[in-house]
């Protein structure tokens, strides 16, 4: 192999460190931009393959050298960053100095931020081994030189020096040496020094272009082989589309490609997120609809995961029933999805009867075989709510001394995401009422994971190469740490009951319950749904189980649901891939409803933007690799460059021809050999969009579809059809061809989006009259689709322009509101009243609620907390009654700020602050009157006086028990 580039290029360097590192034997040629001895020259570097083929992209060839790499999603989303973000930026402020623009260095920063934030979670870029990745992005700095004077790089510096150190880097810099340039101007605009080694193509003084286009397809024809050619000439035939009956019920068929697909259930407490959706439903559902247009038996399988605390949360906090929320909440779900255009074959829920049937059949069978055992628990116990305290009703401070976040959840810190055990929570309090809760013994049931652990283990051996990389480094870990018994039950009302003697008050955890979910809803959908989940051993039919959902799920789907099934024993259908992604934030923070930042179902629809677009925005920025995040100005400027001005300006373009100069009609197609060199360049990318859906990379989907149209693009525009139509016979017989050819791309396209963009897609094929496109995921070679002859519809336009003015509106709406941090304590309990209807109200409707609750049979865990907000309720109305306390005496005047209203003043803020300060100084006080001396608490109820003091001036109502006072 040799190796092409000019003097200090970075990207040889690059190439010539992955040849070290892939042990190839490779010769380095020094060459000027169109030297003789590469004819046509306007790239550098190039890697001439031994047969003589030549790489261009950089990328591709440094995938080509190091071909055998664990991590290939994250290490692609590197070398993608590397090449189309740091290098250009790089560029920019090397290249032209002061004269950069201000932004420049800010990206720069933002850049270097991102590098050193990841190498602080692990060695290397992918993991603990060196990657094409690493090489990359090394290549490109210098700590002396791109990154002198750049802030806090200290995890990036020990990256960079460990690189340098090795001996393919060592060994590589004594043929191409960094050659160091000094750009003084350039020091004096920013901080990040003057000295660095790229110094690509000086010669050509639009260096940014250049690094833009080392992808460039304008030569990449040269790459096709001759049998690649003969290939897509063989393939181009017409075949009759077959036409298939959809059965009425989808049963797994003996002898077909059987596809399961689930998606992780969403908590039905809330409405979900643009993460949510991305995470779980619309990439089981893009998945899906690949896989149908396949042609593969699939089944998609999902509903809403009802049990557990946060519905009791959710109920509480919205003064229903938790049946009452359920029912509201999967609505809201179902007609979510629906707009998203998400097709379930069945989208069902937790709370029916054939779920706890299942549930606590296969607890007996897990406890027959011995998976199940008894132990007694410390729980926390709230005595104020009378209630033990499930997870999501306790916070406190991670117990992970690294982390300490003082927020962490009864089950995980959203912080470094451990599992928690709640009793393990430094400083824990209730979240209903604010109180630090006590711990008292229960005896539950657990799944003895060592137990099945063998069994288990094996079973992953066999299977995580199907799985995502992070699906298998979270799973890893776990058997790395060992897999300890894990608790099932729990003291709640709402979830199924233990079928057990003297365990009737308990129910199961909804973790244990919830991924039987899949297999309950199945029934619901059908009565055959054993084929599914526990097929016939005799019947031949074989089951492909995917499963969709973020990473905080993996546990449950790797080791929870797969030990419980395997100890059951009774055939179930075990996953086989299972397809993971990161998170998806929210413009590089969190979603947040309470906060009002972020996008959720509801609002995507409020923006008036196409559900399709959302679709296709959000699967291009899926988080497949690392945690990726939603923004706006991505998101227009992916629908006005890549749907608008690529796809749809090609469909419409090759469309609009047909109609115009051929009477909406494919004329006869005369391939000539250039013809079928573009068809070998769609069939590669053709085969690569197969290689990705396959293994849900759907970005990489999006990007090799995107090629194909961006090569029709490039093939009208130099073909020039239009002054061909008015030339001679063969002029236009010649037009005739590149159209009919462009219009089957198009085809081709409408079925490659089909799964991203679905109603686009239908549109799409009414246009080109035909009824759908199928993948040919086997061949993946493009046939005709639109034979000689063929009419079709009337063509228009697919997309609108996003207008940047609308970005800016809605990044204002979506950006929240700059409110005070959002009261600790999800249910307000102390609210301030400014008259004494206004309290007599609020009683009377506690009062009301406190009856419902109990009417309806809940448990006093749930009811006694809503009596205590009562009591306390009836305490304020009984301080407004007295004449001498009552602010309703007072007449509101225009200038006097009515406080009840629902917008939120400084002063209505101030005072609720105070409230909350005063509940947890009272629950201080409380607490130490308990444990401590008299010397210790005496100081904490001087504070607590001096709080409800303050209160007592801004409100004008004296403290309780400080009626005589005089009023400020
Ligand atoms: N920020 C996020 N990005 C991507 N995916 C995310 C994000 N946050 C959560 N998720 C995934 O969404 C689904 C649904 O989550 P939810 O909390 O509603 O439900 C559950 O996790 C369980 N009910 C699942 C039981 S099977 C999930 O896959 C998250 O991982």
């Amino acid at each position: 192999m040799i190796i092409y580039t000019n003097k200090g290029n970075p990207f040889g360097l690059k190439l010539l460190i992955c040849s070290n590192f892939a042990k190839k034997e490779v010769t380095v040629k020094h060459v000027a931009l169109n030297d003789n001895e590469i004819k046509d020259m306007k790239h550098l570097p190039i890697l001439q393959l031994d047969s003589g083929v030549q790489l261009f992209s950089t990328d591709a060839a440094a995938k080509y050298l190091l071909q055998h790499e664990d991590d290939i999603v994250l290490r692609d989303e590197w070398l993608e960053w590397s090449t189309t973000r740091l290098a250009p930026a790089l560029a920019h402020n090397m290249v032209v100095g002061h004269r950069a623009d201000p932004n420049a260095k800010k990206i720069l920063d933002a850049l270097v931020e991102t590098l050193d934030e990841a190498l602080s979670k692990s060695t290397y870029l992918t993991g603990d081994k060196i990657t094409a990745a690493d090489v990359a992005v090394w290549s490109l700095l210098a700590p002396e030189g791109t990154l002198k004077g750049a802030q806090k790089i200290d995890n990036l510096l020990r990256w960079y020096r460990a690189i340098t150190a090795t001996p393919e880097v060592k060994s590589a810099l004594e043929i191409l040496p960094l050659k160091e340039l000094h750009f003084t101007s350039l020091k004096e605009s920013n901080n990040y020094g003057g000295l660095h080694h790229v110094v690509l193509i000086p010669q050509v003084g639009d260096f940014e272009s250049h690094l833009i286009t080392t992808d460039s397809p304008a030569n990449i024809a040269d790459t096709v082989s001759a049998d690649e050619t003969q290939l897509a000439k063989d393939s181009f035939v017409y075949v009759k589309p077959s036409e298939k009956d959809e059965p009425r019920v989808i049963l797994p068929k003996a002898g077909e490609k059987n596809v399961l697909i689930t998606s992780a259930l969403p908590y039905v407490n809330n409405i979900p997120h643009l993460g949510n959706i991305i995470g779980c439903v619309l990439s089981g559902d893009i998945f899906a609809r690949y896989s149908r247009q396949c042609g593969f038996n699939t089944l998609y399988i999902c509903g809403t995961d009802e049990y557990g605390t946060a519905t009791e949360t959710k109920a509480l906090a919205e003064n229903l029933t938790p049946r009452q929320i359920c029912d509201k909440y999967f609505e809201i779900h179902n007609s979510i999805y629906r707009w998203f255009g998400i097709g379930f074959d069945y989208f069902g829920r937790t709370t029916t009867s054939e779920q706890t049937e299942i549930v606590q059949q296969m607890f007996k069978d897990l406890f027959e075989a011995g998976y199940i055992e008894t132990k007694s628990v410390d729980q926390l116990l709230c005595q104020k709510c009378d209630r033990f305290l499930a997870d999501r009703f306790v916070e406190g401070t991670c117990p992970n001394a690294e982390c300490g976040y003082e927020d962490a959840r009864g089950d995980q810190c959203d912080a470094c995401g451990k599992l928690i055990n709640a009793i393990e929570l430094l400083r824990p309090r209730c979240k209903i009422c604010n109180s630090s809760p006590i711990i008292r013994a229960s005896d539950q049931f657990f799944l003895d994971l060592p137990k099945i652990e063998p069994t288990l283990k094996k079973w992953f051996d066999e299977t995580e190469n199907g799985w995502t990389n992070n699906a298998r480094v979270i799973t890893k870990a776990w058997f790395r740490e060992g897999l300890k018994p894990r608790c099932i039950t729990r003291d709640l009302k709402w979830g199924i009951p233990v079928p057990f003697e003297g365990f009737e008050n308990k129910v199961f955890y909804v973790w244990f319950d919830a991924p039987i979910g899949y297999i309950s809803i199945t029934n619901k959908y059908c009565k055959e749904w054993k084929q599914w989940w526990q097929p016939d051993p005799n019947a031949n039919t074989k089951i492909d189980l995917y499963q969709f959902m973020a990473k905080d799920n993996v546990p449950f789907h790797s080791v929870m649901f797969p030990a419980t099934l395997l100890g059951v024993n009774k055939g179930h259908t075990m996953v086989s891939h299972i397809y993971a992604t990161e998170y998806l934030n929210y413009e590089e923070g969190k979603f947040s409803k309470s906060r009002g930042v972020g996008v959720f179902g509801n609002d995507a629809y409020d923006t008036g933007i196409p559900a399709d677009v959302w679709r296709f925005y959000l699967a291009s920025a899926r988080p497949e690799g690392q945690d990726s995040s939603f923004s706006w100005g991505d998101l227009a400027a992916r629908n006005n460059s890549e749907l608008l001005k690529n796809f749809g300006n090609f469909v419409n373009r090759a469309l609009v021809f047909l109609e115009k100069y051929f009477d909406s009609t494919i004329p006869s197609l005369n391939l000539i050999e250039e013809d079928y060199v573009l068809l070998a360049l769609v069939n590669r990318e053709y085969k690569n969009y197969i290689n990705s859906m396959e293994k849900s990379r759907f970005r990489d989907g999006i990007r090799h579809l995107l090629s194909i149209s961006r090569y029709g693009n490039q093939y009208m525009q130099q073909e020039e059809p239009w002054v061909l139509v008015k030339g001679s016979d063969e002029q236009k017989d010649r037009a005739g061809t590149i159209i009919g050819l462009s219009c089957n791309l198009a085809a081709i396209l409408a079925g490659l989006i089909f799964p991203f963009m679905p109603s686009t897609a239908r549109i799409l094929y009414g246009q080109l009259n035909v009824k759908s496109v199928s993948i040919s995921a086997e061949k993946s070679q493009l046939t005709v689709l639109l034979p000689t002859g063929h009419k079709i519809g009337k063509p228009v336009p697919l997309f609108t322009k996003i207008e940047i003015t609308k970005i800016e509106e809605l990044k204002k709406k979506y950006a929240g509101v700059q409110q005070p941090e959002t009261p600790k304590t999800p249910i307000q309990k102390n609210k301030f009243f400014t008259s004494l209807q206004e309290a007599e109200r609020a009683v009377n409707d506690q009062g009301a609620k406190v009856r419902r609750l109990k009417s309806s049979g809940v448990d006093k865990s749930i009811w006694q907390p809503e009596v205590n907000i009562l009591l306390e309720l009836k305490k304020q109305l009984t301080a407004l009654q007295s004449p001498k306390t009552s602010v309703s005496t007072t007449p509101v005047s225009e200038s006097t700020p009515n406080l009840s209203e629902s917008s939120t003043s400084n002063k209505e803020v101030e005072i609720q602050q105070l409230q909350d300060e005063i509940t947890k100084q009272g629950e201080k006080v409380r607490t130490l009157k308990c444990n401590a001396e008299k010397t210790v608490w005496l100081p904490e109820v001087e504070i607590l006086k001096v709080l409800k003091q303050k209160l007592a001036d801004l409100t004008g109502i004296l403290p309780v028990g400080q009626k005589g006072k005089k009023k400020k």
